[in-house]
């Protein structure tokens, strides 16, 4: 078997490494300004079948409100399925709704269902992440009235109805979102 020549460093021309450069001749190290900037502006991972959004900070407190503590509200809820089905039953009748269906039309619903998901399910007590924006910077564009915010909690109250969350629970959850009022709707 022969060695290949060009597995070997050639004498004529000798191995270089960056470290033997002088220091004044070194490249400057343009990865660590930018690690920095990508550590604070963070570029969430676009979920299948969604749209990317502009850079944001991921924080669970971008969620609007603190989670209540215990299970009690999550039990209420009947867990992540019932989350899921009370996300779906909202969305679905907020796009159907001649009041608002046209303010969610074209948006990213994909993301909507997802993100309402996670936020719903950190407030209770589910014990999820919120990844997606604040309040005030997901509805900045949209122009929202308090008439839209109220045919929005009137969805929301029917789907609870539908999934039998006892009225406690309800208003308990309604007070959470009741604090969002101000980051969602234009004055
Ligand atoms: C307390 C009340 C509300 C909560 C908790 C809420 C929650 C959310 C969440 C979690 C998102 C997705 C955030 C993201 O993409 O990072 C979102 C987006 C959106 N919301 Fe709301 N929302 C509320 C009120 C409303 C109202 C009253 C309307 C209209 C009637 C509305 C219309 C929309 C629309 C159209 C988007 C998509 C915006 C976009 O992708 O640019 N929301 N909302």
């Amino acid at each position: 078997m022969s060695t290949s020549a060009t597995s070997r460093p050639s004498a004529a021309r000798p191995a270089r490494s960056c470290h033997s450069r002088p220091a004044s001749k070194r490249r400057p190290p343009v990865l660590l300004p930018l690690i920095a900037v990508l550590a604070v502006t963070d570029t969430p991972a676009v979920h299948p079948g969604e749209l990317p959004t502009t850079a944001y900070v991921q924080d669970d407190r971008n969620a609007g409100a603190t989670p209540f503590g215990g299970q009690r509200l999550w039990a209420a809820f009947h867990g992540q399925a019932g989350v899921d089905r009370i996300v779906d039953t909202l969305v679905d009748r907020n796009l159907r709704d001649p009041r608002i269906g046209d303010i969610f039309k074209g948006q990213d619903m994909v993301r909507v269902r997802r993100t309402l998901k996670e936020q719903f399910c950190y407030i209770l007590g589910g014990g999820c992440s919120y990844t997606g924006r604040t309040m005030k910077d997901a509805h900045k564009d949209l122009g929202l009235q308090q008439a839209d915010f109220n045919a929005l909690v009137e969805n929301l109250q029917a789907a609870m109805r539908a999934e039998r969350v006892s009225f406690a629970a309800q208003n308990a959850f309604l007070s959470k979102l009741a604090t969002m009022e101000r980051a969602v709707v234009v004055r």
